[in-house]
């Protein structure tokens, strides 16, 4: 499930960057069709028009390159946000330098404002005044280039206040772009935290219940495909001994500790590709993939000698905890609830058998 950009493959991330090139070509094609209606009108010469063209063409297609050879992911930003805001400023400052009509070259200055508000997607209140100004700094630099070789076609006086406009409307837009953003970035961190929540159990930071179940029944269905024994899907039902006793001796915190140890302790020992997760109370379950019941009961043998050979720094003393294990083999056809059964009632005979056991 997608639940925001950070979850999105490396692929999907590529596409959401090429979607948005694709927008900002939107955006040179509304521009373009302006150029090519002051063509029209004699407004602009004919080969600074192609030049312009040349230019939006050249740049288009070196993004479109480096995100299509994965060249942008070695960047700190794969978005080049900034990178392509300040380069799509010089084709159009450079058309607006051959417009012969100045109010003409008003209707793109307009058109240059909107390239800011990509802006929003990634870049924040430094970065959008950032871009402000290499806006800004374009828009001068072509008044100084007029003022040098087509005097007759600027008016500085009157050229000052469009400066003066055009930077209050590139600033609010810049703070309504960076509000939007960093609710944006705001909106990621609780997706996240959301999706977390949803999935892992919050003491041991192991997967909950409900991803177990979710992972249980793909592999179960992955098992089903299969015929080969080697290939069965196992479960090992985990609880820890007398763990009332330990609560009852020494709190409740130094109990939610000795958890946390011992999640730590299944991570550390389980294979690649086994997943282990906390189905409830002191409960964990851990699921081994293509893994034969005798294979199962080693690992799970591994297990309880590990965590009896562990000393607890949840426990004053460094005390030593145990755990009892049922294991069980997934049977074509059953339900992955009816494994479980199974799975626990060998718990309960480990259980009966003294503790610090596996049944299987
Ligand atoms: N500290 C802590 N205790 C928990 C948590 N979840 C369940 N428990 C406690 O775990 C204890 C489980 O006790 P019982 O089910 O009687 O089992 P036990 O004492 O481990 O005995 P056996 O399973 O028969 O070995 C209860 O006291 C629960 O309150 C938790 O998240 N943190």
């Amino acid at each position: 499930m997608v639940i925001n950009e950070e979850t999105y493959t490396v692929d999907q991330a590529q596409s959401l960057r090429l979607k948005r090139m694709v927008w900002g070509v939107g955006v040179q094609a509304c521009t373009m069709l302006i150029v090519g209606a002051l063509y029209g009108m004699g407004m602009v010469p004919g080969l600074p028009v192609m030049i312009y063209l040349g230019m939006i063409a050249a740049l288009d297609l070196v993004f479109f390159a480096l995100v299509k050879t994965g060249v942008n992911l070695r960047f700190e930003d794969p978005s080049m946000t900034a990178r392509q805001i300040t380069l799509s400023v010089f084709p159009v400052i450079y058309i607006m330098f051959h417009v012969v009509e100045p109010q003409a070259r008003m209707v793109l200055l307009l058109m240059g404002t909107s390239s800011l508000l990509f802006g929003m997607f990634r870049l924040g209140r430094c970065g959008m005044l950032l871009m402000v100004g290499c806006i800004l700094g374009g828009y001068l630099g072509l008044l100084v280039a007029l003022s040098l070789w087509a005097p007759e076609r600027v008016n500085l006086l009157l050229e000052a206040v469009v400066v003066f406009a055009y930077t209050c409307v590139l600033v609010i837009n810049a703070y309504l772009g960076s509000v939007v953003a960093s609710m944006r970035r705001r909106l990621k961190t609780q997706n996240r935290e959301l999706a977390e929540l949803a999935t892992l159990d919050p003491l041991t930071r192991l997967p909950n219940r409900r991803s177990l179940m979710a992972q249980l029944t793909r592999e179960s269905a992955r098992t089903e495909r299969r015929t080969d024994e080697q290939d069965a899907l196992c479960v090992s039902m985990l609880d820890v001994d007398n763990f009332k006793e330990v609560n009852d001796t020494w709190g409740h915190e130094a109990g939610d500790r000795i958890l946390c140890e011992i999640a730590d302790a299944l991570r550390g020992v389980v294979r690649e590709g086994d997943f282990v997760g906390r189905f409830g109370g002191e409960e964990f379950v851990i699921i081994l993939p293509e893994t034969s019941l005798d294979d199962a009961c080693a690992m799970a043998t591994r297990i309880r000698d590990t965590v009896a050979a562990r000393h607890f720094s949840g426990l004053p003393g460094g005390g030593q905890v145990t755990v009892s294990q049922g294991v069980a083999d997934h049977r074509i056809g059953e339900c992955i609830e009816d494994t479980l059964r199974r799975a626990d009632d060998r718990l309960y005979q480990a259980k009966d058998g003294g503790r610090n056991l596996v049944a299987c």
